[in-house]
C-alpha cells in the first residue's frame, strides 16, 4: 500500500505538486490523469525518492520514503515509460542481471514462470532486447515485477505507443497483478486504459488533486466528461456530476 499525505514539491516559482494526499490500497489499480505538467510524474519521482519533497509524507508498504529510502525502494518495482534494459542481453540475461542487482538468486525455472505469465512468446526469450518492441520491453519488465513479488509498482505511462492488442494483454496482465495483491499507481494519458483498470482515478491539475473518481459504475463517457471539465472547463453533463466522486479533497484512509 501507498500512503501520501499532504505532499508538496516546488522547483522555484512552480508548485509542481501541492497538498497531494493519496492512498493507494493493496490489491487494487489506482490510475492518475491530467494534461502535460500537471504533477504526475513529479509525484513518482518523489515515490521513487529521486526528488526530495518540501514537505509532507510517503510511506510504502508502511515504510517511510524519506527515512528509509533504500527499504521502501526494495518493495516496488517503476516501470518508466520507455524501459531500458541491456540491448545486447536477451530476456533471460536481463532479468538474471536485474535479480543480482537486487541480491535475489533466480533460476532460470523462475525466470520462464514469470514470462510465460506475461505472455511473451518462447521464442523470443533468447533474442537481444535490441530486436524487442516497446510491448515486449514491458513484459521483461513485467516479469521482474513477478519475480520480485513485488508490493507496489509504479507505472508511468505504460500504453503510450502500445497497439490495440498489445495494451489488451497489458491490462491483463495489470489487472493480474492487483488480484494478487499489489498495489498498482499509474501515470497515464489513456482514460480507456485507466477505465478498464482502475479502482480510483484521481485527475490533476496544476499540482493539485482536483478529484479522486470511483471507478465503479463510471462509464467511460462520464470520465471524460470529468476530466474534460476539470481540465478545459467544460460543461459536465448533468449525469457526469459528483455520483462517483469520491471526495474532491482525499483524505488519508
Ligand atoms: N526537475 C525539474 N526541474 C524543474 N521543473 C520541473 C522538474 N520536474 C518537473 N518540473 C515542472 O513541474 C511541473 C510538473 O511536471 P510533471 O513532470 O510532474 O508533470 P506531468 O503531469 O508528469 O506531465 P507530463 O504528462 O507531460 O509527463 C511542470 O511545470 C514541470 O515543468
Amino acid at each position: 500500500m501507498i500512503e501520501i499525505s499532504h505532499l508538496s514539491k516546488s522547483f522555484g516559482d512552480n508548485h509542481a505538486l501541492n497538498d497531494l494526499c493519496l492512498s493507494v490500497p493493496a490489491g487494487q489499480v489506482t490510475c492518475l490523469l491530467g494534461a502535460n505538467g500537471a504533477g504526475k510524474s513529479t509525484t513518482l519521482n518523489l515515490l521513487l525518492n529521486f526528488i526530495e519533497p518540501d514537505s509532507g509524507r510517503m510511506t510504502i508498504d508502511s515504510i517511510d520514503v524519506q527515512l528509509e529510502p533504500e527499504k521502501s525502494k526494495q518493495k516496488l518495482v517503476y516501470l518508466p515509460e520507455q524501459v531500458n534494459l541491456f540491448e545486447e542481453f536477451d530476456a533471460i540475461e536481463n532479468l538474471h542481471y536485474l535479480a543480482s542487482l537486487t541480491k535475489q538468486s533466480t533460476t532460470n525455472e523462475e525466470i520462464a514462470a514469470a514470462l510465460t505469465q506475461t505472455g511473451l512468446q518462447q521464442s523470443a526469450w533468447k533474442n537481444p532486447l535490441s530486436s524487442y518492441s516497446k510491448g515486449m520491453r514491458q513484459k521483461v519488465g513485467i516479469a521482474f515485477a513477478i519475480l520480485r513479488k513485488a508490493k507496489v509498482l509504479l507505472l508511468d505511462e505504460p500504453t503510450s505507443g502500445l497497439d490495440p492488442s498489445a495494451t489488451r494483454e497489458f491490462i491483463k496482465i495489470i489487472d493480474l497483478l492487483a488480484q494478487r495483491g499489489a498495489a498498482i499507481l499509474m501515470v497515464t494519458h489513456d482514460l480507456y486504459c485507466a477505465h478498464c483498470l482502475a479502482t480510483q482515478i484521481g485527475i490533476m491539475k496544476q499540482g493539485q488533486l482536483r478529484t479522486l473518481l470511483d471507478n465503479k459504475n463510471l462509464s467511460l463517457d462520464d470520465l471524460e466528461a470529468n476530466y474534460h471539465h476539470i481540465i478545459s472547463g467544460d460543461e459536465l453533463p448533468q449525469q457526469a456530476q459528483s455520483k462517483n466522486i469520491k471526495s474532491s479533497e482525499p483524505e488519508l484512509v
